[in-house]
């Protein structure tokens, strides 16, 4: 029996690409920040598991250095090394596609940093179908500030938040209750259609409650995403008759296509659990896809260094869990899909190395170096998988 499991740590790169300084992310670390503060503040960085597994070996292999607080070790238990990035962008969904083994070669559309950031062709037709009274916002922001400061004005006129960020994203903000949250999902679909001819990759509907000036988000967010321009591994091991558990956001990233099922929890450790669920019942050639989005939602996009660096030792201390239901023929993947160093100026994410750490029974530990392109790792599950090869990346063990 062979099954594959892919731990996705949303945004948790390992130093920046040779190609970082044309995203201007030339000085970004997202682990090597944190490691650096945390020892900074007198509380050294401590992750037992994922260093053992080859974590800080392979952030060393993407910058030269050791992050605070590791340093050379023996008895790695993992094949380690990094991958860097094909595709042109730095966001969530080019990431994963590329992951199993579909990059974005194409550029997707982004919203100028202007106000307005989208164009009045776009507004215009989206209020008329809508029949909206207008909008508010429309403009480069993070979305946790902007409901706080147009959360009234919002309320108070029924207009809801247009914005967005270096990604190729709508984001369409909107009270729960005094504007409706179908409501938002209704206007979220037309919008999905409009932006087409703009090429833009998802819009998002992030409904939040509150009142005052005092608004959050609620976990009711729904991403409207485009689907993958080509066959992902996903659709390789569904097509083979292997099953695909897609955990947290996984399908809505891939628009659903190659998911066979899905399984949504609330934040990390609820989605950990899940996946120990998920551990027990999954079959001969299935994939279990999981990504753990408050690393990137609460503190990467949030800047809260500290936050990332509890959710890191959080998830290091349940890893053992699901080491020991690992069965022979279990592969399993830690890795990111960009970075977002809590650490770097403003919100938004940065081009990075991501992890790849390959474990498992019959996985012997090694040094991986660095990949051309993240589709190796996708690559490589497919290989022990043993369904179709991907179009792209190679098989590293
Ligand atoms: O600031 P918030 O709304 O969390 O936005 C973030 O969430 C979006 C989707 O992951 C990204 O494009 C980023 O801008
Ligand atoms: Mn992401
Ligand atoms: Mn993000």
């Amino acid at each position: 029996m062979s099954r594959a499991f892919i731990l996705l740590l949303d945004s948790f790169g390992l130093g920046a690409t040779p190609d970082a300084d044309k995203y201007g992310d030339a000085a970004a670390n997202t682990f090597g920040s944190i490691a650096a503060w945390a020892a900074r503040e007198g509380k050294p960085m401590a992750l037992p598991n994922l260093e053992q597994l080859g974590l800080a070996a392979a952030a060393h292999t993407a910058t030269g250095k050791w992050a605070e607080g590791f340093s050379l070790r023996d008895g790695f238990k993992g094949a380690y090394g990094v991958a860097r990035e094909q595709s042109t962008g730095k966001d969530t969904q080019s990431g994963h596609w590329e992951i199993a083994g579909v990059p974005v070669l194409f550029d997707w559309g982004y919203f100028p940093k202007t106000v307005p950031s989208s164009p009045q062709e776009l507004t215009d037709k989206l209020q008329e179908l809508g029949k909206l009274p207008g909008f508010l916002g429309n403009c480069h922001a993070s979305g946790t500030t902007i409901i706080n400061e147009l959360g009234d004005e919002h309320v108070a006129t029924g207009k809801p938040i247009l914005y967005t960020s270096a990604d190729s994203v709508l984001q369409i903000a909107a009270h729960e209750e005094h504007f409706g949250l179908e409501r938002l999902y209704e206007i979220c679909e037309i919008a999905y259609e409009l932006v087409k001819p703009y090429n833009i990759g998802r819009v998002i509907a992030r409904p939040f409650t509150g009142a005052n000036g005092d608004y959050k988000r609620t976990a009711n967010r729904h991403d409207y995403a485009v689907p993958p321009p080509a066959p992902t591994l996903l659709d390789h091991v569904k097509d083979a008759g292997g099953e695909v558990i897609a955990l947290g956001k996984i399908s809505d990233i891939y628009a659903a296509k190659g998911v066979s099922r899905v399984v949504k929890g609330p934040d990390n450790m609820a989605l950990f659990d899940a996946l120990l669920k998920v551990q027990d019942e999954a079959g001969d050639k299935s994939l279990t896809f999981v990504n753990f989005v408050d690393f990137d939602m609460l503190f990467g996009h949030r800047r809260d260094v500290q936050g990332y660096s509890n959710a890191l030792h959080e998830l290091d201390a349940r890893l053992p869990e699901f080491i020991a239901k690992l069965k022979d023929g279990d592969m399993v993947v830690v890795t990111a899909d960009h970075g977002c160093d809590p650490t770097s100026p403003g919100s938004d994410h940065t081009r990075e190395h991501i992890p790849m750490i390959f474990f498992g029974p019959a996985v012997q530990p090694r040094a991986l170096g660095i990949s051309e392109t993240f589709s190796d790792i996708g690559q490589t599950l497919a290989h022990h998988l043993g369904v179709k090869p991907l179009s792209n990346g190679t098989n590293l063990l």
